[in-house]
């Protein structure tokens, strides 16, 4: 579905590159997370799937084609954006807000209508108490609802969020990143997603990529990663939750003990 063929990212004349040499296939249907310090390239990586930043050397493949090659206007069109500050449009109903992308490739009124009722309906937010709200009339987690149906509204086969939940607090996080991976595999979606939560991370890829110093130094399925790190670094981050749990579990033994 995407693929980086050694791809090199260098901004301005900064002597280190943001993406070093790249290498990276992501199948139709995966879901592939992205974690990293920050200033590792998660977000320069994700960035040249839609074209907001094109590579210094390399290709990157969408559907067999060269990105270069393709108008990123219309590119945009075709794959699902999500990020943490959802970028609604203030004035407009939240049915228009998801209207945006039909509307630009011109789908008719009644298709549309019918799209954002059916998508209101799979976020979970009843359509006719919601579709004409404005973005201000809503919580942060049905913002980000709303920002998920508006980036699948067209349909695409993929969908790239960039620290989609970040912004939200935990118990929504949890449960919204839970649906938007059922909605994942119900819609057959490839999804690329960034996150700085490793537990987030484990509990939803498919595969986790983990990005240093603009490399790739881990990729495998969670349990891979977590089992057979390929070096200390890796060892260290994806051990975390391990760690985390274990000092809540002693914790608790101890106010259990006093
Ligand atoms: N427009 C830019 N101009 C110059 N340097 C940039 C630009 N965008 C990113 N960089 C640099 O490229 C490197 C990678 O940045 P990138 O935003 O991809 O990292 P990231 O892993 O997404 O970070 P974060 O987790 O903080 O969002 C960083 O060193 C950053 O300073």
């Amino acid at each position: 579905m995407i693929a980086f063929d050694a791809v090199t990212k260098r901004y301005g004349d900064n002597v280190r590159p943001a993406l070093d040499n790249i290498s990276l296939d992501i199948q139709s249907g995966e879901f592939i997370v992205m974690v990293g310090q920050s200033g590792s390239g998660k977000s320069t990586l994700l960035g040249m799937i839609n074209r907001l930043i094109d590579p210094s050397e390399g290709v990157v493949w969408f559907e067999g084609e060269d990105v270069q090659h393709l108008d990123p206007v219309l590119l945009r069109r075709h794959i699902g954006y999500v990020f943490q500050h959802v970028g609604l449009f203030p004035h407009m109903t939240l049915a228009e807000n998801i209207g945006i992308t039909p509307r630009l490739l011109g789908w008719d009124e009644a298709r549309i209508a019918a799209r954002t009722e059916e998508l209101l309906t799979l976020v979970q937010l009843p359509p006719e108490q919601y579709r004409d709200r404005i973005p201000s009339e809503l919580s942060g987690g049905q913002r980000q609802r709303i920002g998920v149906a508006r980036a699948i509204a067209a349909k695409p086969r993929v969908v790239l969020m960039d620290e989609p939940f970040g912004a939200l607090d935990l118990r929504t996080r949890d449960a919204l990143s839970r649906d938007y991976r059922k909605l994942h595999e119900a819609l057959q979606l490839t999804t690329v997603m960034i996150t700085h939560d490793v537990i987030e991370a484990v509990l939803l890829a498919d595969r986790i990529a983990v990005l240093q110093d603009g490399r790739i130094a881990g990729l495998g399925t969670p349990h891979d990663l977590v089992t057979n790190p390929p070096n200390d670094d890796v060892r260290a981050l994806m051990d975390m939750p391990r760690q985390q749990a274990e000092r809540l579990n002693a914790l608790m033994r101890e106010s259990a003990a006093s």
